[in-house]
């Protein structure tokens, strides 16, 4: 659906230039929700704003649903433009238009009656589930409820594409977590595809399909986010992970030598990590009984990302040293990452 070939953008500000996207080739399938993370200043929006033009990159090719977008006469790329909405972090809607303004405001010239308009507007604020806003100004509403109107009119033209820079960065983790349910219900309803760009990596393991890592203006890493989740490979990512994961705490603990993590001779504290979407917790009384160990949990951090457990478990393995071997080794086959953080 969305095809970038070689992204460049560089700003000339004067004084010096800054390569904000370097040479970036992703390919976004249609109907996926697609998340692009980064710090500050990795070059997100500016590539993101390159998918619809509101930025022209200094190089390569932007195609999307079939259309060169780089290559279109300035009317067409009008029209082609239709059919990519975009929300943003400020919600960005007109402060002296009313609700059902705002959401109308994209459908002037389209060739729909006053009636037809009306009528749209009224479908999409119902889609939002704001209709009883539609007289009051954005100054009436909440962060949250700004957002809706803000996706309401984004979908005035019935697009294809929906980019969101930043969308849920300005809310509460609640109001956050029903925005991203709004987006999840409208790819699944309209099978509109979604790019969001975000820094929070609780954003992308709640909706998105696939990731892409950006560092300095590069895709650094990029893959579907069970698998990124699960072994990610670029220092970055890993920076990103461990910003929702309580699982380096336990380290803190063996350092602090805390009673909880106290070791009898030939025990072991073992790190579990699912990194196959088929790995389930019964593995752990499985290998238990099978090498007959005693494998005490003593710190679990599992979640569900893409529909499969993710996260990993610290446990103190006790038993004899070669039964204890042989579990790990077990454990491994079974596609279970095992790391011994501590011998007893
Ligand atoms: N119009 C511009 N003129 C000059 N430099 C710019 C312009 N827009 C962006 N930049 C620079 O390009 C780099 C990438 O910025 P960009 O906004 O794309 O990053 P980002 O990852 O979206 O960061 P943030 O999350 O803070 O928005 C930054 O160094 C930024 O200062």
């Amino acid at each position: 659906m969305i095809q970038l070939d070689h992204i460049t953008k560089t700003f000339d500000t004067g004084a010096d230039k800054v390569h904000a996207v370097s040479d970036v080739t992703l390919h976004i399938k249609s109907g996926e929700i697609f998340g692009i993370i980064g710090f500050s200043g990795a070059g997100k929006s500016t590539l993101v704003r390159c998918i619809n033009l509101l930025e022209r990159p200094t190089s390569g090719t932007v195609t999307v649903d079939g259309k060169v977008l780089t290559d279109l006469p300035a009317k067409e790329l009008r029209e082609a433009r239709k059919k990519i909405g975009m929300i943003f972090q400020h919600f960005n809607l007109m402060r002296s238009r009313t609700v059902g303004e705002n959401v109308a405001y994209p459908l002037k010239g389209s060739g729909l009656t006053k009636q037809q308009i009306k009528a749209k507007v009224k479908e999409l604020l119902e889609f939002v589930d704001i209709a009883e806003k539609e007289n009051a100004y954005p100054s009436q509403l909440s962060g949250g409820q700004k957002q809706r109107v803000a996706i309401a009119r984004a979908l005035a033209n019935d697009p294809k594409v929906l980019l969101c820079d930043e969308a849920t960065s300005a809310l509460d983790p609640q109001t956050t977590g029903a925005i991203l349910q709004l987006l999840k219900h409208l790819n699944e309803k309209l099978g509109i595809t979604i790019v969001i760009i975000t820094h929070e990596m609780a954003v992308v393991k709640e909706i998105c399909d696939r990731v892409a890592v950006m560092e300095h203006g590069n895709v650094v890493e990029e893959g579907d986010v069970f698998s990124i989740f699960a072994a990610p490979k670029a220092g970055i990512t890993r920076d990103f992970i461990r910003t929702t994961s309580n699982l380096q705490k336990i380290e803190k603990l063996i350092e602090d030598k805390s009673p909880l993590v106290a070791l009898k001779p030939g025990e072991k504290i073992l790190r579990l990590n699912y990194i196959k979407k088929n790995t389930s917790e019964a593995l752990i009384s499985e290998t238990s009984r099978k090498f007959n160990i005693n494998l005490n949990i003593i710190f679990a951090d599992l979640e569900i990302v893409q529909d499969a457990p993710i996260g990993g478990t610290v446990a103190i393995a006790s038993g004899k040293k070669e039964d204890i071997e042989a579990a790990v080794e077990y454990l491994k086959e079974k596609n279970v990452g095992v790391e011994v953080l501590e011998n007893g």
